[in-house]
Formats: C-alpha cells, sequence, structure tokens
C-alpha cells in the first residue's frame, strides 16, 4: 500500500484546477486503455470544484460512469441533494447521457435504496467488488469521508457496496454510502481539501498515530493510490509540508 501523495497548491483555486486536471487525465487514460471511466464523486466543496472545472474538459463523455461516494436521500428539489447539484452544474454543461450519471432512488426507504443502488452499479461491474478508476473524495471536520462517519458501525462493513446510514452525525441523516471494500479497491481516491479549519484534522489523518484511525485515514487503496490535493491553509499543520 503506497504512501499518500501530497500536492499542495497555494490556493483553493490551483487545488480545484489540480483535482479537474487530475479527473481528466486518468479518464482520457482509463478510456483510451479500456473503453470506459468509472468515476465516484462527492458531495461539498469537491463538488464545486468538479463542477468548476470539468465542462472544460476535453473528453469523450460518452464513455464516463458517474456514480456518488455518497448521497442524501432527499428528494432532487431538496438543495441538500447532491445529485441536483451536479445535474445542475455539471450534467448541464456536458454532452453526458442520464443514463451515465447514476441518480439515487430516494423514493425509497434508505435499506432499499442503498440495494437499488448496489444494482445500478453491477450494470458497470458486474461481478466482485467494483474497482473505480477514481474516487474524488471529501473530508470533513471530524475527518468522515463519503458518509463514513468516526466510530460508527459502518466503518467495519464488509460485504454491501452500498451500505444505508439513517443516524449521519451529518445532517440529512438518511444517507447511502460506499463502504471500505470498495473505496479501497479502487485504483485511485483522490481528497480535495482546503481552508486553516482543515489544517488539524488534516495533520492527524496524514501524520497522526490511532489504534481507531479516522475514516479519512482508513483509505488506503490496496492496489491504487491515495492522492492529497490540498491548499497552503489545510496543509498548514503538516510536518511533511513544512
Ligand atoms: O455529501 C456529503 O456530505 C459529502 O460527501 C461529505 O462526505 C463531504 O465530502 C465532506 O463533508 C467534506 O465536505 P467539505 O469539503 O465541503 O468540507
Amino acid at each position: 500500500m503506497a504512501a499518500p501523495i501530497l500536492n499542495i497548491g497555494a490556493s483553493e483555486a490551483e487545488v480545484s484546477a489540480q483535482l479537474c486536471d487530475l479527473v481528466i487525465s486518468k479518464a482520457n487514460a482509463a478510456i483510451k486503455e479500456r473503453g470506459i471511466f468509472t468515476f465516484g464523486v462527492s458531495g461539498g466543496s469537491a463538488a464545486k470544484f468538479l463542477c468548476n472545472g470539468l465542462p472544460q474538459a476535453s473528453t469523450d463523455w460518452s464513455k464516463w460512469r458517474i456514480f456518488f461516494c455518497d448521497e442524501r436521500l432527499v428528494p432532487f428539489s431538496d438543495p441538500e441533494c447532491t445529485y441536483a447539484f451536479y445535474k445542475a452544474n455539471l450534467m448541464s454543461k456536458v454532452p453526458i447521457s442520464e443514463d451515465y450519471f447514476f441518480a439515487l432512488n430516494s423514493e425509497l426507504p434508505v435499506a432499499e435504496a442503498a440495494a437499488d443502488y448496489e444494482n445500478k452499479v453491477r450494470s458497470v461491474f458486474p461481478e466482485g467488488i467494483p474497482r473505480f478508476d477514481v474516487l474524488s473524495l471529501g473530508m470533513g471536520p471530524d475527518g468522515h469521508t463519503c458518509s463514513l462517519f468516526p466510530g460508527h458501525p459502518l466503518l467495519k462493513e464488509a460485504s454491501k457496496i452500498y451500505a444505508p446510514i439513517s443516524d449521519s452525525p451529518k445532517p440529512p441523516p438518511q444517507r447511502v454510502t460506499l463502504t471500505y471494500p470498495v473505496i479501497n479497491n479502487a485504483a485511485c481516491c483522490v481528497f480535495a481539501s482546503c481552508g486553516a479549519s482543515k489544517a488539524d484534522i488534516v495533520q492527524q489523518v496524514l501524520e497522526g498515530k490511532s489504534d481507531e484511525p479516522l475514516p479519512a485515514a482508513r483509505v488506503r487503496p490496496t492496489n491504487g493510490e491515495v492522492i492529497w490535493i490540498l491548499d497552503k491553509a489545510a496543509a498548514g499543520k503538516l510536518q511533511a509540508a513544512l
């Protein structure tokens, strides 16, 4: 398992550009090699970065298959809906079919919604543990990633691809999230974090030693890479960056 790769941009704009450049480069390489690019996206600031930079990409969008690393179980009309954010800010700007931007069925109860979403993933990964080309991840101030929160039983989920959660400490409470068997089977997991408010947790995740690693620290692809793209403020307490 390779050590995390650290990219430190001076500003949030540089983090956004570095994230999009990485995703586009990985996408075009995957399309050239296998004719398809499988991509997992998150909410939060990473969503803003991706929607800001990907519309300018020179790529074959028909070969992209986009899933959510996690999604809230709310109607599309709800401002908390991550799909709605990407639909308005990315899908509306690029020639990608709605068939290839996989939305959660928020009409279902959360456990059924997770199972239904797993079936959608199976349309791209028919068997075994899905291996995404890229998972774009964020990290919350508590060290959560996707909808995997510190101390939550879901950190130990070992069989589901997507798991339901009904007690998310970050509202809204009901969500569906990728699990570590899938996250750690990805070819590339890339975090994008900015701002001084993240400096302490970034230092804990990247340099702390704990018997109970934080959720973001448990992202360690067994046969892939984990890349952290940080601005100077978020990297401000890292020994490696000093
Ligand atoms: O839907 C969600 O809530 C996100 O997927 C979540 O996991 C996010 O990535 C982190 O909360 C970091 O968000 P920020 O980068 O905006 O702090």
